[in-house]
This record gives C-alpha cells, structure tokens and sequence, in this order.
C-alpha cells in the first residue's frame, strides 16, 4: 500500500512506522518512466520506498515556468503504486517554507555557478537547500538521483560529502525514449515539430561519444557533436555544449568524461549528458 502525506507531523508518524532501510526518491512530480525507474531502483536497494512530490519555487528564477509547471499528483500516485512506493509526501510551499522564502540557503560553491547555474542564476542553492530539507525530514538511507540533472547529481553527492550527509548518493542512467530523446517532464511543453528539434540534443551527444570512441581528440569531439547538433530540425538553440571531467572540475582531460548540453527550444529549456571515455593523453 501507498500512504500520502502531506504534512511534516504525517510524514513523521509514517516514517516511524518504516522499519529496515529507506530509500528516498525526490521528485517535482509530473512522474513519468524515468523517475519510474528511480523508483525500482531505490525498490531494489532499500526495504521501503518513499517519494517526495515537490515543486521547489526557490529554485525557479522570476521567468522561469514555476506557475506553469506540471502537477498531476493523482496520476503520479498512480506512478507510486505500481513502483511500490510505501509512502508519497507531497508539501505545501507553506508546509515546506511556513517562514516564507528561508533566509539560511545552501552555497552550491564554484560549480554551482557554471553550465546549469550560469543560465539558472541562484537554481543549485534552491535545489541544495530543498534536497538538504527533504533528506532532514524524511531521513533515508539512500537517496536516488537521475544522470539525466548530471549537475545536479554532482552537487548532491559533493554536498553529502562536504557537509558529512550520513546517506548514500545513488546516480542512476538516463531513461531515454526509443528515438534518443532523454525522458523529462518538461518534454510535455514541446509541439510535435519542437519535439523533432529537441532530438538535436541526444544526436550531438551519440555524434561526440561516437567520435571519441574512434580515438578522436577534444577539440575533434566537439566538433562532431556541434556538426551533429546544427545538423538536426531546425528550432533548438545550444546554450552551451561542454567536455568536461565527470566531476565538472576543470582541468586537463583524458579517459573518461562528461559531454553536456542545454538548449532552448521554443520556450522550453532541456540539458543532456552522455558519459564518453577519451583516448588517454600522450
Ligand atoms: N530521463 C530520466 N532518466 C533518469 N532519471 C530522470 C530522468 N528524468 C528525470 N530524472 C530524475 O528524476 C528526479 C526528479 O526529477 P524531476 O522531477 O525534475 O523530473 P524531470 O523530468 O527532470 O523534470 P524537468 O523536465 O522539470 O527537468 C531527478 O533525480 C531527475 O534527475
Ligand atoms: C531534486 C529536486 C526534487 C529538488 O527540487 C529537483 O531539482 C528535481 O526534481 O530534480
Ligand atoms: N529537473 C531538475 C529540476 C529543474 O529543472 O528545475
């Protein structure tokens, strides 16, 4: 059975009656096969499942689609269910913020600045403050984040480290549809021709994995996935496009690495990642 709650005293109680581990997987809602899989992961892992259901006004800038974001908590139950989630909580923005915006937010340091946080001015410490909030009242052994926010794995799993975060960060691949098209809630925006262009993303990302794995240079590899980018429908605009360590530290590159990728289309702002593996340097 799924239990719903929607108060911090609820979540409590039910969470006291979670004997053995507890897996925690957080979510803005909106649930589709990617956070499905998050789920059967966190099922496998932990003895009980519980899913947070909260979109986070505090890491959405003042243009940014907050008012107009998904919320379909009804069928993301159903989601829950059939994943066999023990418990949903689902805050209020007063349950989670009953002061009004916090004033104490989490520093996501340098790398909160850059790729996502450089278009997204102020996003990681909204999402280091919620995530370090919800790990506070739901108190999970594990907690499960998708490659697919690769950043934002990143950020969660330094925050745990150098706030010593007593829980296990789990990363977990990127659920893709069958034609490349990374999962995401917010691919619900796109029109049918918009959603042709989004492919442009996952395209520059094989296109650069692809030129790596024939031994290729940096430069070359970036190349590749820019061709392969422009290459697509017409309609997606690159915000950035970058070969990185998979940490996202700088610093000279060789073995594995990260390719990441935001773009506009329409209005509709999408990212992709893809782990590619460098020929290693002379
Ligand atoms: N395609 C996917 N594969 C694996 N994990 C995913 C996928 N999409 C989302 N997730 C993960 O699910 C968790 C909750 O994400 P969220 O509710 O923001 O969904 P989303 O699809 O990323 O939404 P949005 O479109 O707003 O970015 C995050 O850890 C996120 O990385
Ligand atoms: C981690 C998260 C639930 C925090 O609001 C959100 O950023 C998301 O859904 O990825
Ligand atoms: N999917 C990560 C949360 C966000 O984009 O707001």
């Amino acid at each position: 059975m799924t239990e719903l709650v929607h108060t911090r005293a609820d979540l409590a109680k039910a969470r006291a009656t979670l004997t053995g581990t507890v897996g925690v997987v957080m979510t803005m809602g909106a649930l589709h096969s990617g956070h499905e899989t998050l789920l059967r992961a966190a099922r496998e892992r932990a003895d009980h499942v519980l899913v947070t259901v909260f979109v986070n006004p505090l890491q959405f800038g003042p243009n940014e689609d907050f008012d107009r974001y998904p919320r379909t908590l009804e069928a993301d139950l159903e989601v829950c269910r059939r994943a066999g989630a023990d418990l949903v909580f689902a805050p209020s923005v007063a349950e989670m913020y009953p002061d009004g915006q916090p004033r104490v937010r989490l520093d996501p340091g340098p790398l909160g600045g850059e790729l996502e946080g450089a278009s997204r001015p102020g996003f990681f410490h909204g999402v280091l403050t919620v995530v370090l909030k919800l790990l506070q009242l739901t108190q999970p052994d594990l907690a499960f984040f998708g490659e697919k926010d690769y950043q934002q794995l990143t950020l969660v799993r330094r925050m745990a480290r150098d706030l010593d975060v007593p829980v296990e960060v789990v990363g977990v691949p990127t659920v893709r549809e069958p034609d490349g098209l990374a999962l995401s809630s917010r691919n619900r925006y796109l029109s049918e021709p918009e959603r042709a262009a989004a492919l442009s993303l996952s395209a520059a990302l094989r296109a650069g994995a692809r030129a790596a794995d024939e031994g290729l240079d940096t430069t070359a590899v970036l190349t590749a996935a820019h061709t392969a980018f422009d290459a697509g429908t017409p309609g997606a605009r690159l915000d950035y496009l970058v070969l990185t360590d998979p940490e996202l530290e700088p610093g000279p590159l060789s073995g594995p690495a990260r390719l990441v990728i935001a773009a506009w289309v329409g209005a509709t702002r999408l990212i992709d990642n893809a782990a590619i593996r460098l020929a290693p340097r002379p």
